[in-house]
């Protein structure tokens, strides 16, 4: 579905990516993991077509459906973004336009792509999607600006502003970081189910995310990043649990109450009142991890945090 061969990019002499491969699948959910810095979303916004200006792409292809993106003009990569590729971000706020309404923002998105509909349709088009995202308030939601919602809401708004025209491939970078535990579980369930929901080809999703365990459990494979290139990837348990690559290691060993090759419970690790509100974070994440675990592995259908 996405192909990226030996994919480089410089900024000002420095290069931050560096010979990048990697493949996503139909309906795959791929975990680009690496600390700060490492070229997460200078990998992303390569795919989007939104590098910065003083970015230079200095090798390689991107291939979606074997269509080279690299080599598509301006116009051409607008046409795509929505349509076959979308992206949301962390912080709803960079997609959304705080002075429009919800609704009229996303009917927008038809417009751009000269998707033509009567007024009417647009917008039951646009409370359908809403409601999809689980905004099920849809009409309210619909005729709010982005500020009278709360931060969960507002993600699901930019979600929905990104699956309007279905795309192919979704590109996620750090969509839930900013949120509650519990959001954040609901959100992530959308997703899958959204990318589970329609028939044919299914939605592929590229999820960028500091967080190993939740990679782990999201999505099929990770890939690890360091210094702009892909240093380990394979399937998300086994990079996960049987780790290659020294700094994979590193990365893992970091992870608060885990250690490579000695795959704990998660849920055991860390027990207690949570009074100390880095203690409950952990407990959170790891919560919410093992809950992915055990939705993968189809034990849980409908457990609550
Ligand atoms: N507009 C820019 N001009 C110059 N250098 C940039 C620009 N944006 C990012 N960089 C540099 O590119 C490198 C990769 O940044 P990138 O944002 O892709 O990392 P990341 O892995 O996504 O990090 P994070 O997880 O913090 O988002 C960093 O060294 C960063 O300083």
């Amino acid at each position: 579905m996405l192909q990226i061969n030996n994919f480089s990019v410089g900024i000002k002499e420095k290069i931050i990516v560096d010979s990048l491969t990697l493949e996503i699948g139909d309906g795959e959910v791929v975990g680009l993991v690496g600390e700060s810095g490492s070229g997460k979303s200078m990998t992303a916004l390569g795919i989007m077509g939104l590098l910065p200006h003083t970015a230079e792409v200095m090798s390689g292809e991107i291939l979606l459906d074997s269509r080279n993106l690299l080599a598509k003009s301006a116009q051409e990569m607008r046409n795509l973004r929505g349509r076959d590729i979308s992206m949301i971000f962390q912080e709803p706020m960079t997609s959304l336009n705080p002075t429009m309404k919800v609704g009229k923002q996303l009917m927008e998105v038809f417009a751009v792509h000269s998707e033509k509909y009567l007024k009417d349709e647009a917008q039951n088009k646009v409370l359908e999607v809403l409601k999809s995202v689980g905004l099920n308030d849809s009409r309210r939601v619909f005729d709010s600006y982005p500020h009278e919602l709360s931060g969960g809401m507002r993600q699901r708004a930019m979600i929905a502003m990104a699956m309007l025209l279905r795309p192919k491939l979704l590109i996620a970078d750090e969509p839930t970081t900013a949120l509650d535990v519990t959001v954040q579980k609901q959100i992530l369930d959308m997703l899958i189910e959204l990318k589970e929901r329609e028939g044919g080809q299914k939605m592929s999703i590229l999820f960028i995310t500091h967080d190993l365990e939740l990679a782990r459990h999201f999505c099929d494979r990770i890939a690890v990043m360091k210094d702009g290139a892909i240093v380990e990837q394979g399937e998300a348990a086994r990079v996960m649990d049987e780790p290659s690559h020294e700094y994979t290691k590193r990365l893992i060993e970091a992870v608060p109450g885990r250690r490579t090759g000695r795959r704990h419970h998660a849920d055991d690790s860390i027990a207690g009142s949570g009074r100390d509100a880095k203690r409950d974070k952990v407990l959170s994440v790891s919560g919410l991890s093992a809950y992915y675990k055990n939705k993968r592995k189809g034990v849980l259908t409908d457990r609550r945090l």
